[in-house]
């Protein structure tokens, strides 16, 4: 049984986002029962420590640019926004001699915090923060540095509460707080160190040490909240959320901002000082939902928590302290206000579970059920779009309307359109207020059939072609075909048979490639410095989308749109009314014609299409017409080096004819064999990432 926290029970419902990978703050949440969804930030954590004053604020700028990051990214990347996206970042600061006291007050109805920071130490802040050792020697480096000291352990967290407005754009409002927590470790010897630095367990762990594991070892005490050492401040994070979900009084959410040290500043009332906790340095919250604070001295060891070596894994009841199978402890704080006391270590009652009762096992399950009816959602959007719910309800005079007018304007059932708009509601593409349905910002942003981001072409494309050709994904793969073969016939061209041949399928293709050039064309462009370069040829251009935001991005460029003359001739369909003149259209076979002489060469979307063998065809064209200096641009879905991942691209791949999805570094070994060198990779988080190679 997880204890229902009354502030993580305030999140159900809300789609709540951990940006970390860290199986260590994973399971510190899920173990007291938030349910959320794991998308790890592609923050990279470079920041400049110089600039900042403490190792703290270091901390927690961090966490907030790991967090927004994320916020930003996934209604591109994965089409919904969260409600709620969490940060963190943790840092061990080798003993440096510095006071840190607060002193809250309240004042004018705002409440302030001052900080008196007394810096003792010579050293910059950069020569203190202990982040993962790059290899053994420096985690030994770190390792003997902390032996037989105190140390400090801070982790900032960043909340970001993200609201959608009328207007398509979305507030981000930044809660941010830190935790510290003094550690002293024992005095190691060398022999010790070395041996637990060869364990490997120091490599992926901030400060070269893992508390919760073996590094517990090396730990003479802990002041302050153990979890925070782990990697996530429990405790303080409930009282966070307690002032944010469930305010005393008259606490109103959107005027919630971030102060110097991280509180909600203009939301948060009086509060006493917590003297009962000598490590406190965030603002106290003593009205913060009876959130007891976290324990202020654990030492942790085996035979307190009662863990005996070789036990099965189990989950306890009262979710006080737990256990893992080699017996090491971890005491896990619950901030119910009818739990009995964290620091007491009472009876611990154990019981078998079966996988799916456990909070990680419901995790596992709700990504099954989600994985199940992955399709069923798609029709519904396909339908929805299709039947032009999103433009209906857009058109109406106060931008709503009920399921019967929508059934009436789509020229459907009443009871039809009723389940369609519902399910709409559960995917977060429409919303209701009564009776009345409106458009998601989302939907607005994205579903409109002329809005600037408009994916409409891209949906019809995998309505009408990607969703009949995965109908015979199982005998693609039994027989090794292609699944165009199997729901289409044997085409010797992909794009000559199969989509130019009739002017409806060709016009839908052109509008699919057209959306999603939209969407993700400016972040391609704009993905390196171009500004040396004077002419450009997009091979493969197909509407000329992507070739307008090249010129657009890039004003001394001009652009030749370079495709197969079926595809030139309907290509003034798509051209924008403010259509640049420095893009000029160009027909051909990119196989068997002449190309155009260009400084630059855009290849988006086209060499996942063909064989390695039809690649290197078009890349000794290329080499040959280039000038001296030129550089070509590959646009593409990356694979990651191991091919685990992106599962668009691997998707994707199952579709594909005679092409293949390859990672950034085979594309380069493509061009590299053409002498062409790989100078930069951009992934861009949106659709398709970048890689420009040079002439050697
Ligand atoms: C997947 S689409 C990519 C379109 C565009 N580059 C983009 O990113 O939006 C592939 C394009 O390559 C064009 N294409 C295919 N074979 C070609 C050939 N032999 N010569 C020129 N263009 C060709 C198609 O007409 C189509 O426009």
């Amino acid at each position: 049984m997880v204890l229902m926290n009354p502030v993580i029970s305030k999140l159900t419902g809300k789609l709540v986002v951990l940006a970390s990978a860290s199986p260590r703050r994973l399971e510190i949440l899920t173990n007291v029962g938030l349910r959320f969804e794991v998308v790890p930030s592609w923050f990279k954590e470079t920041l400049d420590k110089r600039l900042f004053k403490t190792p703290h604020e270091y901390a927690v700028e961090t966490a907030k640019q790991k967090a927004l990051e994320v916020a930003k990214r996934m209604p591109f990347k994965h089409l919904k926004t969260p409600d709620i996206v969490i940060g963190a970042d943790t840092v061990v600061v080798s003993k440096a001699s510095y006071i840190n006291v607060f002193y809250p007050s309240y004042h004018s109805g705002y409440y302030f915090l001052y900080t008196v920071l007394v810096v003792f130490f010579s050293q910059t802040v950069d020569g203190l923060i202990l982040e993962k050792p790059v290899d053994k020697q420096d985690a030994y480096r770190m390792l003997s540095r902390l032996s037989g000291k105190e140390h400090s352990v801070f982790t900032g967290v960043a909340i970001i509460l993200c609201h959608e407005k009328e207007d398509e754009e979305i507030d981000y409002q930044v809660i941010d707080f830190y935790e510290e927590t003094k550690v002293k470790f024992a005095d190691l010897s060398d022999d010790l160190l070395w041996e637990y630095i060869n364990s490997g367990e120091p490599m992926d762990k901030a400060g070269g040490y893992g508390i919760q594991a073996l590094g517990g070892m090396l730990v003479e005490y802990v002041h302050g909240d153990f979890l925070n050492v782990v990697g996530f401040p429990l405790n303080q994070f409930c009282k966070k959320l307690g002032l944010i979900f469930s305010p005393p009084g008259s606490l109103t959410h959107n005027s919630t901002q971030t102060s110097p040290q991280g509180s909600p500043v203009d939301t948060v009332p009086p509060a006493e000082p917590a003297a009962s906790s000598p490590t406190h340095n965030g603002p106290p919250d003593s009205q913060g939902q009876n959130i007891p604070s976290a324990s202020t001295a654990h030492n942790v060891k085996q035979e307190e928590s009662g863990c005996g070596e070789g036990e099965v894994p189990w989950t306890l009841v009262n979710n006080l302290s737990k256990c893992s199978a080699n017996g090491e402890a971890e005491p896990q704080g619950i901030s119910d206000p009818a739990a009995p006391d964290l620091t007491s270590r009472g009876t611990i009652q154990m019981q078998n579970v079966r996988e799916h009762e456990t909070e990680d096992g419901k995790e596992k399950l709700s990504k099954m059920i989600e994985l199940m009816d992955g399709f069923k959602a798609s029709k519904v959007l396909f339908t929805a779009s299709k039947l032009r719910v999103f433009d209906v309800l857009r058109s109406s005079k106060k931008g709503e309307l009920q399921a019967e007018d929508v059934a009436q304007e789509i020229k459907a059932s009443i009871k039809g359109t009723e389940r369609l708009l519902e399910a709409c509601v559960s995917l977060g593409l429409l919303q209701r207020t009564g009776k009345e349905y409106t458009n998601t910002a989302m939907s607005r942003h994205f579903l409109l059939s002329d809005g600037p981001l408009s994916l409409q072409g891209y949906i019809q494309h995998c309505n009408e072609l990607v969703w009949p050709l995965f109908t015979h994904l199982e005998t693609a793969v039994r027989e090794g075909t292609n699944q165009h073969e199997k729901a289409f016939g044997k085409t010797s061209n992909l794009f000559q048979d199969a989509y130019y041949s009739r002017h409806e399928v060709k016009l839908r293709f052109m509008k699919a490639m057209h959306s999603i050039a939209k969407v993700s064309g400016r972040d391609v462009a704009t993905a390196f410095d171009l500004s040396k370069y004077k002419t450009a040829c997009d091979l493969g251009g197909c509407t000329g989308a992507m070739a307008y935001e090249f010129a657009k991005a890039h004003p001394g460029l001009s652009v030749t749109m370079f495709d197969l003359p079926e595809v030139i001739e309907m290509s003034s369909h798509f051209r924008p009314h403010d259509a640049d003149d420095r893009v000029s259209f160009v027909a051909g076979d990119f196989f068997k014609d002449e190309l155009p002489k260009a400084d630059v060469y855009i290849l988006a979307r086209i060499l996942h299409d063909w064989s390695d063998e039809k690649v290197h065809i078009l890349l000794s064209k290329i080499a040959k017409a280039c000038n001296p200096g030129c550089c070509v641009l590959v646009s593409e879905i990356f694979l990651d080096e191991d091919r685990k991942g992106p599962s668009r691209g691997l998707l994707q791949a199952l579709s594909l004819t005679e092409g293949r999805q390859r990672s950034a570094s085979e594309y380069s070994l493509l061009l590299k064999s053409h002498g062409f060198t790989a100078a930069q990779v951009k992934h861009t988080h949106n659709l398709l990432d970048a890689i420009l190679c040079v002439t050697e």
